[in-house]
């Protein structure tokens, strides 16, 4: 990394993120005569520990590197908000997340042709996706030279293996190795953007940078306020139907009033929450919220820069291990000081060990598998009658509840507790007991949400109200899904790894209504926002057109989550790293 001091680039990237990194990385390699920079927010730390070992994922969040965004208080969740982190370090959201390496169904990706997209499809976004990966031991097809890599963990606590027999054996759920190619419904471990040599997180920072040219440079620590524009004369087939000519991106403006020229392009990759963000900031946006916030002039107005905000909704089950059967959990690093330094000892020596557990098995099904046909007509019919005749986006997620190849469902075997009342306090009965977790998610769910400048503070977080549960089917899915996990920690062989169920606790919530109290006090986000800046015809709420230009500019684009219009039911990374590829070809070709 080279800190830059140089005022004019041909082309900046704001933020370094997931995205961010991946894009400058590419264009850095194709076009070796331009000179790119990328402005981060947040600060290198290649060589943090919380991290780069994967056996301590999540210890970051809530940290210096993290954002630490929240909900408003939710309506439909008893009033609680919601934690919603994000990463402000170098390599952005990649460097905190889970490391679940997975991929939506086809169906999903030819959705996001389908409302509008020409080009962006499976056959797309597969190749797309592959080029950021080497799916180290993966099955034919994979992604063999991309500058990820994912494996299966090599470390699989004892207790996880009762997981994929219990589900494909007791429901129509088969297990499914290959789940990356375009068909995810099954039972499964999935990979992880682990790097089999090392052992360690491997991310945009660390994976996509090093190879970078010298034409790439990286100036960290640097929040963009905003980016400053001049009317353009250059006649722009995105401005077929408008008018009014086009606006030309010529510089972003930093925190300490600096300013830095772009003779090109400005790309923003700041993610779902930020990007809207910097738009509204630069005046691009509704007019009402942007002049409640004192922003003006009011450069373009696109109503839906900062809407469409949909995530995946996740509630969780807790069980208790049973004793003397030589269970061991991840928990263990934080309650039993012994086996932590014995495994610490083995991570020295590069052996595996639980410093490289992730612990996580997975099931990606559709309703009919998971509540039988009835019951999932029944969720569909509910659906159709709330959303079948709305907006673009959610038709097609309507439309895909159908399709028996789309995951409606998500069901996570997460080792060690990961639940909402906390592991048992020292000093305590359990304290320092196994428990293992059933994290599940809703992949479609209907509620859509938004995230907008604080009318009172514009400069400081803004506003994020994903009003989580705000529909029926939301909360039956919910309902459902739960009821789905407790069947399958009762189903044999789970059903013999544990004593107790510790969270809610059988004898707490038996009856529908009590599932549903459950849903409004412990559902939380699986941290997968996306869509607020969507690619989608202008007419549709769209803030990008297909080859990701904001509307009304003639240089101005987005290479993030945010541009994702139909919800896909994959953890977001790749897609997020496709998107970054395809955008680096179309920028690349655009120059030529
Ligand atoms: C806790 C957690 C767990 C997750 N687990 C998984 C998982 O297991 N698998 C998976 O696939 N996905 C997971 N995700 C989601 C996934 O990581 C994200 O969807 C993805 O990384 C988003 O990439 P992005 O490029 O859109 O944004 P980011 O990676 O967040 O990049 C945005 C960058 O822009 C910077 N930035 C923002 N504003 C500014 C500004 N004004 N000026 C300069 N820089 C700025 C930020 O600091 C950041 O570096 C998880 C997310 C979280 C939070």
């Amino acid at each position: 990394i080279e800190e830059s001091h140089a005022q004019e680039y041909d082309y900046i990237i704001v933020g370094g993120g997931t995205a961010g990194l991946a894009l400058a990385t590419r264009l850095s390699q194709g076009l070796k005569k331009a000179s790119i920079l990328v402005i981060e927010a947040g600060p290198a730390a290649l060589h943090e520990d919380g991290i780069n070992i994967p056996g301590l994922k999540g210890s970051t969040l809530g940290g210096k590197y993290d954002w630490n965004f929240t909900t408003v208080p939710q309506t439909h969740l008893n009033n609680r908000t919601i934690f919603t982190p994000r990463g402000r370090v170098l390599g952005g959201t990649s460097a905190l997340n889970l490391l679940t390496w997975d991929r939506a169904a086809a169906a999903e990706f030819d959705a996001w042709e389908a409302v509008g997209n020409p080009g962006w499809n499976w056959r797309t976004m597969s190749a797309a996706m592959e080029k950021a990966e080497t799916y180290v031991g993966g099955p034919a097809g994979s992604g063999s030279s991309g500058p990820i890599h994912a494996v299966i963990n090599r470390v699989i606590p004892l207790h996880q293996g009762s997981f994929i027999p219990a589900v494909s054996r007791n429901f129509p759920i088969p297990p499914n190795p290959d789940s990356l190619q375009g068909n995810p419904i099954g039972v499964m471990y999935q990979p992880e953007n682990i790097n089999p040599a090392s052992y360690n997180r491997s991310y945009s920072a660390t994976a996509y940078l090093p190879l970078a040219g010298p034409n790439l440079a990286v100036l960290t620590n640097s929040p963009v306020t905003k980016i400053n524009f001049a009317p353009s004369n250059n006649p722009n087939q995105n401005g077929k139907g408008n008018n009014k000519p086009l606006l030309r991106a010529t510089s972003v403006t930093l925190t300490n009033n600096t300013t830095l020229h772009a003779t090109h392009e400005i790309i923003l990759a700041c993610g779902a929450l930020s990007t809207p963000h910097l738009l509204e900031l630069s005046g691009i946006g509704h007019p009402p919220l942007l002049r409640a916030a004192g922003i003006s002039p009011v450069l373009i107005n696109l109503p839906g820069v900062g809407e469409n905000y949909q995530d995946h909704l996740r509630v969780q089950v807790s069980y208790q291990l049973r004793d003397g059967l030589g269970f061991v959990t991840g928990d263990m690093l934080a309650t039993n000081a012994t086996f932590a330094a014995e495994e610490w000892a083995k991570r020295l020596r590069g052996e595996a060990g639980f410093y490289d557990d992730t612990g996580a098995g997975y099931v990606f099904a559709d309703w009919g598998r998971v509540v039988g046909a009835a019951r999932g007509e029944g969720l569909v019919r509910l659906a159709e009658g709330l959303k079948g005749g709305g907006d673009v986006g959610s038709r097609k997620k309507v439309e895909m509840l159908r399709d028996r190849t789309v995951p409606q469902v998500e069901v996570i075997f997460s080792d060690g507790y990961t639940g909402v009342k906390g592991y048992p306090p020292v000093g305590s009965g359990l304290y320092g007991k196994g428990f293992f977790s059933l994290v599940a998610g809703l992949m479609h769910p209907l509620s859509r949400g938004s995230v907008h400048v604080d009318p009172r503070d514009p400069l400081g977080k803004p506003v994020v109200d994903p009003r989580f549960v705000d529909n029926e089917y939301d909360m039956e899915g919910l309902v459902e899904i739960l009821k789905f996990c407790r069947r399958i920690a009762r189903a044999e062989p789970l059903r013999s790894v544990w004593v107790a169920e510790y969270e809610p606790g059988e004898e707490l919530v038996q009856t529908d209504e009590d599932w549903r109290e459950y849903v409004r006090n412990t559902t939380l986000t699986v941290f997968h926002p996306m869509g607020t800046a969507a690619m989608l015809p202008r007419k549709d709420g769209g803030v990008v057109d297909s080859r990701l230009m904001v509307y009304g500019t003639a240089n101005l684009r987005v290479v993030d989550a945010s541009i994702i219009p139909v919800q896909i039911s994959a953890h977001p990374q790749t897609a997020v790293y496709g998107i970054a590829e395809k955008a680096a070809e179309i920028i690349i070709a655009a120059h030529r």
